[in-house]
């Protein structure tokens, strides 16, 4: 088995129902697309958007390390599956940075999310200055070792390589940047796992219809998580077909 493609869509605090037009052009326009689509939007529009997603996922861009009790204002694995879901976006860096999120709890979420029967969508990533102080693989390694469970398989996660610094601001890591990373993660995730070398491995950063072919042509790169660009059909949709040409 080799990785699956998959065109990732984080919508983070976008969108009402209004947006879920977004998702009826896109199976317009991309009625058999040659690589997996997942959109992510805010917790909110999961269950209208599973209603009419057809062939595109759809996902959570969070769950809780618990699977029910006092905790006001998380949301449960399981409610995202019986809300429609069949993926969750775990340990973000906005999760991170803004919820003080650590590697153990973005584990321990993980687990939660498989144990519901979620594939984990975990992201990692590293800061400008730690790429600055020349430490970008021993972070990557570093969270990849803390924030991916034991019970992973390359059926229940997908790793998203997120640069902090490329995210929502129009810069993005170099080919040979990219490159490095992912061929570490995909070192340290075949050195771990039975099928490590078939988790798909996702790049997430600025990624847009301009930059999206080059990006996915990138040794180990097996599609990205889209943040701005995957609001509208008509930037989301150029990204889905690079990568079903790739
Ligand atoms: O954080 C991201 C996806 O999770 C990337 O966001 P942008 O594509 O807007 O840079």
């Amino acid at each position: 088995m080799a990785p699956r493609k998959l065109a990732a869509g984080n919508w983070k605090m976008n969108g009402t129902l209004a947006a879920l037009a977004e998702i009826d052009r896109l199976l317009a326009d991309h009625p058999q697309p040659g690589c997996d689509v997942l959109l992510c939007p805010p917790a909110t529009l999961v269950h209208a958007a599973a209603a009419r997603a057809g062939h595109i996922a759809i996902g959570g861009q969070d769950c809780h390390a618990q699977a029910s009790g006092a905790h006001t204002g998380d949301i449960a694995a399981a409610q995202l599956v019986d809300a429609g879901a069949s993926h969750v976006i775990i340990g973000h860096s906005e999760r991170r940075s803004d919820h003080g999120e650590t590697d153990i709890q973005v584990a321990a979420k993980a687990v939660a999310a498989h144990q519901a029967g979620l594939v984990a969508v975990i992201c990692v990533g590293e800061t400008e200055a730690q790429r600055d102080a020349g430490q970008t693989l021993d972070v990557i390694s570093a969270q990849l070792a803390g924030s991916v469970p034991e019970g992973a398989t390359a059926g229940n996660t997908v790793i998203a390589y997120e640069p902090v610094w490329a995210i929502g601001t129009g810069r993005t890591p170099t080919s040979d940047q990219i490159a490095e990373v992912h061929a570490l993660m995909r070192q340290r995730l075949s050195d771990r796992f039975a099928d490590g070398g078939d988790v798909a491995l996702l790049y997430g950063g600025s990624v847009k219809p301009g930059n999206a072919a080059e990006i996915f042509a990138i040794p180990h790169v097996n599609g990205a998580l889209v943040g701005g660009a995957s609001l509208k059909a008509q930037d989301f949709g150029p990204i889905i077909a690079a990568l079903s040409a790739a």
